[in-house]
């Protein structure tokens, strides 16, 4: 057996020739053996054993040496009097490392490069004399040179539109991610594309490469520039932290937990018929509602109350000091300009709204603080069989079944949150729990109105329930109830896509072969340090040769029998990338999906549903999580207005 690199590493020996020896036999004997016997790249010998091959290229190393010298002597002639640099170029020109040797040409495995290597010795050495004399200058020079020696340069892709935003501008002002899909058509299932200043961005449908880059959470990380936004409100919760911190603070919320947490659900769900019912009365037979607003306040509430134990009161008043507080810092992160959260050093510089932040982010802590102290109270008076007034009930938050497993025996010192880390999972809940299921639920109906028969359908399965407070395991046996469920995540998922860096080289391997622009095959895609990358959501789950031609369609009836292809999306849950996959998948799914069940149940029992505006005149914007607004008026901000008709149920 032969050992293969699966990163880019550094083998310490002593003599050269013997290095070049052992890196050729073991690429030689890899599982790589056809690109690395591939003739074109490697020369007609390619299948020779040859290590005599791997000897720098006399000529190429001296053209090389006349070259540099020209240039450092007319265009940089102040950095040959120093010392180190002196000394690095002497060492380049010594080195074995030059055009000619078989490692130059074989890294990016692009034979088209060869012929552009000597240039790119003499960019390299730029780039490394800049690290010398202007240090700020050399990281923004080098982000540049890896972008231009990196395999994503040669992949198809879009053209870029400015250089400023790339291919940014489009993106964002198109309707439900519906470019990325003609993108795909396009070029291909593996492309790249531009993001702000020029950067490539890598993305792919390739189920395989997603697959890699999902279960390496430690190599493929959340953006700095993202948890800096958060993480200004969110301090250390589970959504910002990464690799061992984020292991330490992993909650799993199973099916026990959440069948606790039902009965929330449910209440809050008839809360809003109550609500809807007064408000359609104050109309007439029928009345126009805006939907999202409504349930965003319910979403508000259940994650109040089911997340720790927080009465939000949003459906009855709509005024509270963590809700207030919160909006305060949501609104503060999402307007941190690109360029400040792009680059740490402009952070000291003060933002508009810095001052409010601040008291909000003190309101934010001290409830936190009260919350986490309720909780262990609570804890402990169940622990001891103690009845106190406030702490009657039993603890079934999802604070305290974190606190619960912190504070466990069993767990070890060093593996404990520390209060501070735990009090940080309030906002997280928040923000993660409360408005996606909200749009979810808002999606569906949409989706029900739509299409009036699959209304009908689900509404007569729901009318044959005989009790108003179904539990989870009734709300979990209704077969329709589940298939419209999955169909809207499907075809709906509030979050379209989600983006990640590679914190360290890696091979991202493809299902799917392609070709680059320069009609190499490549079955594996080399990206550096850095390299950023969409994670496609909507398209893997749209994606029509995964799903069959009626993939964009919304049929629950499909989850009858899906085909089997589905099985090789890597989500979390139903085969599907709403909740995304791996390590970093989405901790609350099971508590959204009965959530949207509960509330689905309970209004689709109480009301008939029509849209309240032509279904041409409704579109979705991303920001963070999809949503829908108003062609016609798009000032207004998000919303769905629907038209509601009370009916009647058997039970
Ligand atoms: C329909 C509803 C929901 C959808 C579509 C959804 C979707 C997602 C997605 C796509 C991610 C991954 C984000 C990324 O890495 O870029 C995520 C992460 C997360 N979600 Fe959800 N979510 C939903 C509801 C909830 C609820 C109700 C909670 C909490 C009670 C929750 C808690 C979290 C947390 C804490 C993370 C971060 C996990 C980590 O980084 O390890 N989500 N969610």
């Amino acid at each position: 057996m032969f050992p293969v690199a699966v990163k880019d590493d550094v083998i310490p020996l002593g003599k050269p020739v013997e290095i070049r020896m052992v890196i050729f036999w073991t690429q030689y004997k890899s599982a790589n053996a056809r690109v690395n016997r591939n003739k074109t790249i490697w020369g007609t010998n390619a299948a020779e054993f040859e290590p005599e091959s791997w000897k720098p290229d006399a000529a190429h190393s001296q053209a090389n040496q006349s070259l540099l010298i020209k240039i450092f002597n007319q265009q940089w002639p102040f950095l040959l009097p120093d010392e180190r640099f002196r000394a690095q170029f002497a060492s380049l020109i010594s080195s074995t490392d030059l055009p000619g040797s078989r490692a130059a040409s074989a890294l990016p495995f692009n034979p088209n490069r060869t012929i552009k290597r000597s240039k790119i010795v003499v960019l390299r050495e730029c780039i490394r004399a800049l690290e010398l004399r202007m240090p700020p200058l050399f990281v923004i020079a080098k982000v540049y040179y890896d972008q231009w020696m990196s395999a994503l340069h040669v992949l198809p892709g879009p053209p870029s539109s400015s250089w400023v935003y790339g291919n940014m501008k489009e993106m964002l002002e198109a309707d439900n991610f519906m470019l990325q899909d003609k993108w795909v058509e396009e070029y291909g299932s593996t492309i790249s594309y531009k993001a702000y200043f020029g950067l490539n961005r890598f993305y792919t449908v390739d189920v395989k490469a997603i697959s890699h880059i999902l279960k390496n959470d430690y190599i493929y990380q959340k953006p700095e520039h993202a948890r800096y936004s958060l993480s200004r409100f969110l301090g250390n919760g589970v959504l910002v932290v990464e690799e061992d911190k984020h292991k330490q603070q992993n909650p799993a919320f199973g099916p026990a937990q959440i069948r606790e947490l039902t009965e929330i659900f449910v209440d809050k769900a008839i809360e809003l018929r109550e609500v809807w019912k007064k408000e359609v009365n104050s109309q007439g037979e029928t009345g126009h509602v805006e939907v999202l607003s409504w349930l965003s306040k319910t979403t508000l509430d259940v994650i109040g109350q089911a997340g720790f134990n927080y009465r939000f009161n949003a459906l009855t008043n709509g005024k509270n000091e963590l809700n207030d507080a919160f909006k305060v810092l949501f609104q503060s992160s999402t307007r941190i300009p690109l360029i400040k959260a792009l680059i740490p050093a402009l952070r000291v510089i003060p933002s508009e709204g810095d001052t409010k932040a601040k008291v909000a982010m003190t309101t934010m802590k001290r409830i936190a603080n009260e919350l986490l102290r309720d909780s262990k109270m609570g804890l402990m008076a169940e622990d001891n069989n103690i009845k106190m007034d406030d702490y009657s009930l039993k603890r079934r938050d999802l604070l305290s079944l974190l606190v619960r497993a912190n504070t466990s025996k069993d767990l070890p010192a060093h593996q404990r949150m520390s209060d501070e880390d735990v009090m940080a999972q309030v906002p997280t809940f928040l923000v993660a729990g409360h408005e996606t299921t909200s749009v979810a639920t808002t999606w569906a109906l949409y989706a029900l109105c739509v299409d009036i028969q699959i209304q009908e359908k689900l509404r007569e399965e729901l009318f044959a329930v005989d009790t108003e407070n179904p539990t989870m395991d009734v709300l979990n046996s209704l077969p329709y109830l589940d298939a419209v469920v999955r169909e809207t995540l499907r075809v709906h998922a509030p979050v379209g896509s989600s983006i990640r860096v590679a914190v360290k080289d890696d091979i991202i391997p493809l299902g799917k072969p392609i070709r680059d622009r320069n009609g190499n095959l490549l079955g594996a895609i080399h990206v550096c340090k850095g390299q950023s990358i969409l994670i496609p959501i909507l398209a893997l789950n749209r994606d029509k040769s995964i799903w069959g031609d009626d993939a964009g369609e919304f049929k629950p009836e499909r989850w009858k029998s899906v085909p089997q292809s589905v099985g090789t999306i890597p989500g979390v849950w139903g085969n599907m990338m709403s909740f995304l996959g791996g390590p970093r998948a989405c901790i609350g799914y099971r508590f959204s999906l009965v959530e949207m069940k509960a509330l689905l149940f309970t209004l689709l029992r109480a009301f008939e549903f029509e849209l309240g505006v032509p279904k041409e005149d409704i579109m979705k914007k991303s920001s963070l999580v999809d949503r829908p607004l108003l062609k016609s008026d798009v000032a207004a901000g998000n919303q769905m207005p629907l038209i509601l008709k009370p009916v009647g149920c058997p039970h």
